[in-house]
């Protein structure tokens, strides 16, 4: 069975193609700027085009959003593509996680699905390195802990450049030492020192409050530059949120 997993985030569209549970192929488009349904159309069937994907071999389409102004024109486009209609997975989609919060964003609750799936018989954190940075838990028998929502990386740096002076653009890498004696490597301590700081803050508390040791999954845009600074993130899995909205069509067929 082939289905198209797609993943509206706020900065980025994740495209994957799984042949039954195995993600075979991944791209990424930018969320921004606008198009119309039949800009995404064209724009859709020349990746597929690249990745040497005939659209009428596709048994299914699975979509999950976070942008709900964009999930209806992506959903129509992909129509048009596959001449079929596409499944939205959203918090209210059943799984073997039971919901615990009504405002849950799409992505947050796939991450804590494939997490479910994935790595059975563990308490497990979460951490999704997006537009936001998200962590969230869930215990062996499938219970949502909580979530903490905090602004992303890439977003805290946009902002932090833009809303001064003489703070230039910057390389998101590990700086050669914490202490800098130049601009861009004062800025790379700050935004990979920083937020690893926050990460493992986050990982201790939420191991203290839940009283086990977590297995913590890093994915998201930036989650590939964290993964090495630390051992208190076991895996990084960029397509575990793709693996959470396959899991998640799985279950609305
Ligand atoms: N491979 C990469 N290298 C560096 N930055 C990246 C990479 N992929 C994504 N990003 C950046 O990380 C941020 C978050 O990415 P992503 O997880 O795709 O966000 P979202 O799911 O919110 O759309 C974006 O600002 C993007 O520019
Ligand atoms: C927290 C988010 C903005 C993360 O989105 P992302 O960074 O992946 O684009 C998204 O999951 C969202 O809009 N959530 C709705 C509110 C909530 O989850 O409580
Ligand atoms: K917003």
């Amino acid at each position: 069975m082939k289905s198209i997993i797609v993943n509206i985030g706020n900065s980025n569209i994740r495209f994957g193609l799984f042949d039954d549970d195995n993600c075979d192929i991944s791209w990424v488009i930018n969320t921004k700027p606008y198009r119309t349904s039949d800009e995404m159309q064209a724009q859709f069937m020349m990746l597929y085009q690249t990745h040497r994907i005939e659209p009428q071999l596709i048994d299914r389409i699975i979509i999950g959003s976070v942008v709900p102004q964009l999930t209806h024109e992506i959903s129509q486009a992909l129509k048009k593509i596959h001449g079929k209609k596409p499944i939205v997975v959203d918090r209210n989609t059943p799984s073997e996680v039971p919901m615990k919060s009504q405002q849950m964003g799409t992505d947050i609750y796939a991450n804590l699905v494939a997490a479910h799936k994935l790595y059975p018989d563990k308490t497990k954190i979460i951490i999704d390195f997006g537009t936001a940075l998200t962590v969230s838990c869930i215990r062996a028998d499938g219970d949502t802990v909580g979530v903490i929502i905090a602004p992303g990386i890439i977003t805290s740096l946009k902002s932090l450049v833009g809303e001064t002076a003489q703070l230039p653009e910057i390389e998101l890498t590990k700086p050669k030492s914490v202490l800098g004696l130049d601009t861009e490597t004062c800025m790379q301590s700050g935004m990979v020192y920083g937020y690893l700081g926050m990460v493992e803050g986050f990982i201790q508390r939420i191991n203290a409050e839940v009283q086990d040791d977590c297995f913590v999954i890093a994915t998201g845009g930036v989650s590939h530059i964290y993964k090495p600074l630390t051992e208190q993130i076991h895996i990084a899995d960029r397509l575990h949120t793709l693996k959470g909205l396959y899991f998640l069509g799985m279950n609305s067929d």
